[in-house]
């Protein structure tokens, strides 16, 4: 049984937890944690870093199935140009870009919001990106039980700009597909409309 007795005292207290880590790391790193600029700051970086690992909280899933519409269009349906902001597990630095999905509705569509949140709730976990690429496909592929599915995820890695490698401009490819995407003609025809500017 939980030892809290309802969400916000657990809020409460695991923010509690993370800020004596952080006022930890502060003082570790040679910092005066009690000086004014920084009495604060333990304090919003647990609700940041709580917010940005808000995912674990969130049910995908569930998101999707709060707004699933009976319907029999069936050709493509594509969100592009979705912002995506998560953390790389391997150093916890952010790396965000843009996410590009499609589904072939099969009886049901989805409510449009729902997919930017469904990237959302798989974005602000740790993560690589194969694996958000893939969470997010396999959740569609999963819930909507479409006739198929695309993601493709473009992004750029602070943990090789800021850091390590220090290289600026590369930018990471990742994508999955399902169902009628894995035929070559559906693919590219998926590629060509998010590369395309139709403005
Ligand atoms: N495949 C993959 N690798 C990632 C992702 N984010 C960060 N990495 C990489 O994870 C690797 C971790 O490698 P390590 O050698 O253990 O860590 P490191 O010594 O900090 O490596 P450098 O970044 O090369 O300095 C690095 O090559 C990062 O570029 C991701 O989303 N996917
Ligand atoms: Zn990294």
């Amino acid at each position: 049984m939980s030892p809290y007795q309802n969400l916000e005292e657990y809020n409460i207290s695991i923010t509690n937890e993370v800020k004596d880590r952080f006022s930890k790391i502060i003082d570790e790193i040679g910092e005066d944690v009690n000086r004014d600029g920084l009495q604060k700051t333990p304090e919003r970086a647990a609700k940041a870093m709580l917010f940005l690992t808000q995912g674990y909280r969130q049910d995908a899933a569930e998101i999707l199935k709060s707004a699933m519409f009976k319907e029999d269009y069936d050709d493509m349906v594509i969100i592009k140009d979705i912002e995506v902001y998560s953390l790389c597990e391997h150093h916890m630095l952010p790396f965000f870009g843009k996410a590009h999905i499609a589904y072939i509705p099969n009886g049901h569509i989805v409510g449009l919001s729902k997919i930017p949140r469904v990237v959302d709730v798989f974005a602000r976990r740790l993560q690589v990106q194969e694996r958000l690429t893939h969470d997010i496909l396999e959740c569609l592929n999963d819930t909507l039980k479409p006739k198929g599915v695309a993601v493709v995820i473009e992004a750029s890695h602070m943990c090789m700009m800021m850091r390590g490698v220090q290289k600026q401009n590369s930018v990471t490819t990742t994508s999955g597909f399902r169902g009628q995407f894995e035929k070559i003609e559906t693919r590219n025809e998926f590629l060509k409309l998010i590369s395309s500017d139709l403005s």
